[in-house]
């Protein structure tokens, strides 16, 4: 890992990085670290008691939950990675947080505000709602819909209202640390999956976006993709950012470290958490 991010130096990771981090930062996360954060930040993304069903029906007419009772508190600064088997509810979940999907009972509050549908439909709320929060999708296909990789980079830049300049500046940069120059003037409809994954989170991460949460970012790719992600996310200076990754790679589990929240087969977050 060392040795292909060694390799890769200067293609784009470490300037990316730069950009994304603050100019201050802590080096490791201890609990000591976590408790002085929780003292005194208030939690940017606050879940509760969240449940959720898609309305299928088990044999006994009772409502199948893809979301039972889920409470969690996420704080600036801090990484989360989500884990559990197939079909636990991580991607619902996600889809919450993403103000894509709306609890049925609970309450989700993104700095402190309730997420609510109605807000959502509020051009000016969610705008700066998603302006704060970059998502990427399990599904790469379901975000992209420019004519090039190129446009599809640019497009959220220029929403951000940035200049010209600095939005060709980070699609470059983006592009180069995903390795998907050779892709620029490409048709997204027509890559492979992972190519179509490789310009998804190049366009999310060229945002800078201070919460970033990322379904399941390696699923699709090769190694060398796999390994640019996880190195990219692993050396992210977390200081004022708050990133929560749902996976199933026990390598990017590991190397980006953070806090494991383990989600059950009940569709919860495991006691203990
Ligand atoms: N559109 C849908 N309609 C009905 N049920 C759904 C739908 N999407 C998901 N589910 C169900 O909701 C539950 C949670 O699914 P979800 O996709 O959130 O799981 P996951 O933890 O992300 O799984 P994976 O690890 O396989 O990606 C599963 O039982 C799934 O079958």
């Amino acid at each position: 890992m060392l040795i292909h991010r060694r390799k890769h130096a200067g293609d784009g990771v470490e300037a990316a990085n730069e950009a994304l981090t603050p100019k201050t930062h802590r080096a490791s996360e201890t609990s000591e670290d976590k408790l002085k954060t929780e003292a005194v930040c208030a939690p940017w993304i606050s879940l509760q008691d969240i449940c959720y069903s898609y309305g299928q029906e088990d044999e006994g007419g009772q409502q199948v939950p893809s979301l039972s009772h889920v409470s969690l508190d996420m704080y600036p600064g801090h990484t989360y990675v989500v884990t559990g088997p197939n079909g636990c509810g991580k991607s619902t979940l996600f889809r919450i947080l993403a103000g894509l999907s709306f609890p049925e009972s609970g309450r989700y509050l993104f700095h402190g505000e309730a997420v609510t549908r109605d807000r959502m439909n509020d051009r000016e709320w969610s705008k700066t709602f998603y302006r704060r929060l970059g998502f990427l999708f399990q599904n790469s296909e379901t975000q992209l819909f420019c004519k090039s990789v190129r446009e599809e980079i640019a497009f959220g830049l220029l929403q951000l209202g940035l200049s010209g300049e600095e939005v060709q500046r980070r699609t470059e940069q983006y592009m180069d640390m995903l390795d998907i120059g050779a892709l620029a003037e490409r048709a997204p409809f027509h890559l492979s999956g992972g190519e179509k994954k490789r310009t998804a989170l190049a366009a999310v991460l060229a945002m800078q976006p201070q919460t970033l949460i990322l379904d399941e970012p390696e699923a699709g790719l090769d190694e060398d993709g796999e390994a640019r992600v996880t190195g990219f996310l692993a050396s992210l200076k977390r200081e004022d950012r708050l990133i929560i990754i749902a996976t199933h790679s026990r390598r990017l589990a590991q190397e980006v470290g953070g806090e494991e929240i383990r989600m059950t087969k009940a569709h919860t977050i495991s006691s203990g958490m």
